[in-house]
Order: structure tokens, then C-alpha cells, then sequence
């Protein structure tokens, strides 16, 4: 076990609202307690480009509540060979860097625990907006992009329900489906289609608004996650189906930007804090996770083969409410 002296920092994959926040609770709790700070530019690609800053407490000064990440982020395919990950590792080591805070999904704290067995003390803070990472309860980033869908579904509402139309909305998520139950629950809609559950299928949503429509509704709404994807046909069919005049909307990227709520920048302040906490015991190979209402940390691997899925209970109450 040795201790950290300088820290490396860097946020890598799709950026999410928090990461600045979490950012500058790493670089004003390391200089608290003493250690350098290193921020490292654009992700693993960056690192490879050897683009490496030096930062101190107020370079970080007023960042909390924007969205994006200062130091910029990537996905980086060399980065996932060996002989990336062991560059990667020289030119940590050449800046002096011992330690490294890498702020993003499972893909880079894959990333992450490579660089961990070539002896950098690594630890992963959970920065995706699609709440897809198995061993924690909570993502940075996440409160943030399903407050932007809830606002844009109820827009969307409006001109639905003005035109008494169906409208099919299609939110982030990759594989998962957590803000598109969110939204269902924070919306209200007919029903939704996302890819934990193909049993709740396009018959079912078509017998869901034929249904609601014979109970005197006016206007429907769909969510559809992006891992189910194809709104664009699905409004077609079920305009074609129910007679409804039906409109898609893919949300898209909207959800990754704006300022960070109040949960996004406490929970990355936090982890933030947590992880320089962790780094001066000298660990190496945790990711830091929200379970069961404590900051806990894992090992990456047992943590990135930790299962989760939708709460069933939330799921049951969405559908219940969904039925006119
Ligand atoms: N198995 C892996 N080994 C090493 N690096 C990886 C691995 N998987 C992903 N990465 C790195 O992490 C980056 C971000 O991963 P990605 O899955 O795109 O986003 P996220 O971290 O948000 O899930 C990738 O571009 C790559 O550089
Ligand atoms: O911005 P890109 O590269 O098109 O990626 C889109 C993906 O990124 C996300 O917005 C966030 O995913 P990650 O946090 O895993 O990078 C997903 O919801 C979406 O599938
Ligand atoms: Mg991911």
C-alpha cells in the first residue's frame, strides 16, 4: 500500500451533468490534504496524446453548475489494446502521476483496471446518465437527463393533447431502460417499450390506447427507449393500427447537456471527495457506488459482474398507472 502524491484525473466516454462537479471535489480535496493534481484532457485519447494539465483549486472555481466536462471526453479504440493500455500507463508514470480518478460508465473503469494492473492506483467515480452501471444505485448524471426528458415529454404533452394525437417519444438509455421508466412514472404515459421487458410489446401498447381511448381519452403518449429504437416506424404502425394520428420524437442529446441539479453536484461532490479519500489509504481498483443509501466502494471487476435490473415494484406500479 503506498500513498498518492499526484493525482491524475480524467472523464472519458459520454459526458454527463455532474461531471464538472465531481471534478473540482477531486482537485480542491486533493490540494486539501496536499497532493498534486494532474488533469488529463479528452479521455484515454488524450492520455495517449500525452495531453496533461497541470490544475489547481481555482481553476475549478464556478464549474459545479455546468454541464459537459472541462477537461472534454472521448472513447478511445487504441486504448483497448495492450499495447495502448501499457503507453497509457508509461506516460502517467513519466508525469509523475500515481494515482488516477477516471470519471465515467463501465467502459472506462474497464479502461480503469487495466491501467490499475500496470501500477497506477485507479478508482472509478460512475458518471453516465443512463444509470447502467450494475454495482451502483446511482449515476452521476442521471437525475439531470431524466428531469430534461420529464420537461420535454411535458412540452410534447401539450401539443399532443392539443391536437388529440398520439405521440411516440424516444429517450437515452444505450441498453437499459431506467429513464425511460422514470419518465413514465414522472409523465404519465400509455405505456412504454424498453429492452429489459420485449413482453410488453407493440400489441399490448396498441390494445393500451385502443383501451384508454374507449374510456374517453384524447391524446396518448409512448416512451421508447433508445435500446428498443425504431420510433420512427413504430409511430407508422401505430398510427396505421389505432387510426390516431401519430407523431415520433427522438430526444436525443438534449439529455446529456444543461446545468446539474442539486443531486447530480451533491452526489459528485461526494464521490468526488470519496475518491481522494480512498487514493490516500493507498486502494487501487475500486469503483465508488451509492447502494442502499450509503457511498460504498467496490473492486471493479466483482463490482462490474454485480447484476441489476429494473425495480419490478416500479415497474408494476407504472403499468397500473398507465390504465385508464
Ligand atoms: N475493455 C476495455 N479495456 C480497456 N479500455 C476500455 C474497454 N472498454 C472501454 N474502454 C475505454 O473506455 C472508453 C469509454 O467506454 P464507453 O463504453 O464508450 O463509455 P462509458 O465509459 O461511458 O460506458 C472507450 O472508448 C475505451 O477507450
Ligand atoms: O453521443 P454518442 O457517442 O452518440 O453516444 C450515445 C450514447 O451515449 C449515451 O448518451 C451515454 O452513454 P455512456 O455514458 O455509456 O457513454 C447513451 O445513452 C447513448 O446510447
Ligand atoms: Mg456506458
Amino acid at each position: 500500500m503506498r500513498e498518492v502524491e499526484t493525482v491524475g484525473i480524467l472523464t472519458s466516454g459520454g459526458d454527463a451533468p455532474g461531471m464538472n462537479a465531481a471534478i473540482r471535489a477531486v482537485v480542491r480535496t486533493a490540494r486539501a490534504s496536499g497532493m498534486k493534481v494532474k488533469g488529463i484532457k479528452r479521455g484515454y485519447a488524450g492520455l495517449l496524446n500525452n495531453e496533461i494539465i497541470d490544475m489547481d483549486s481555482r481553476m475549478v472555481s464556478e464549474i459545479a453548475r455546468l454541464g459537459g466536462t472541462i477537461l472534454f471526453t472521448a472513447r478511445c479504440k487504441e486504448f483497448e489494446t495492450r499495447e495502448g493500455q501499457q503507453k497509457g500507463a508509461q506516460i502517467l508514470k513519466d508525469n509523475g502521476i500515481d494515482g488516477l480518478i477516471v470519471i465515467g460508465g463501465d467502459g472506462s473503469f474497464r479502461g480503469a483496471q487495466k491501467l490499475s494492473e500496470l501500477g497506477i492506483n485507479t478508482i472509478g467515480i460512475p458518471g453516465t446518465i443512463d444509470l447502467d452501471i450494475n454495482c451502483t444505485d446511482y449515476t452521476i448524471g442521471f437525475d439531470t437527463a431524466v428531469n430534461t426528458a420529464m420537461s420535454a415529454i411535458d412540452k410534447i404533452k401539450d401539443t399532443s393533447t392539443s391536437h388529440e394525437r398520439c405521440s411516440i417519444i424516444e429517450v437515452m438509455g444505450r441498453n437499459a431502460g431506467y429513464i425511460a421508466l422514470w419518465c413514465q412514472m414522472a409523465n404519465g404515459a400509455d405505456g412504454i417499450l424498453i429492452p429489459e421487458r420485449d413482453a410488453f410489446n407493440e400489441q399490448d401498447l396498441i390494445d393500451a390506447i385502443m383501451h384508454n381511448r374507449s374510456k374517453g381519452k384524447t391524446h396518448h403518449v409512448i416512451i421508447n427507449a433508445e435500446g428498443v429504437g425504431h420510433t420512427n416506424r413504430l409511430a407508422r404502425r401505430i398510427e396505421a393500427a389505432t387510426g390516431i394520428e401519430t407523431r415520433a420524437t427522438v430526444l436525443g442529446h438534449i439529455q446529456r447537456g444543461g446545468s446539474p441539479t442539486a443531486r447530480d453536484r451533491v452526489m459528485a461532490a461526494t464521490m468526488g471527495g470519496y475518491a481522494i479519500d480512498l487514493l490516500h489509504r493507498g486502494e487501487t481498483n475500486r469503483v465508488i457506488c451509492y447502494k442502499d443509501g450509503k457511498y460504498v466502494d467496490f473492486d471493479i471487476d466483482e463490482g462490474l459482474a454485480m447484476e441489476k435490473t429494473i425495480d419490478e415494484y416500479q415497474f408494476l406500479i407504472s403499468r397500473l398507472m398507465s390504465v385508464y
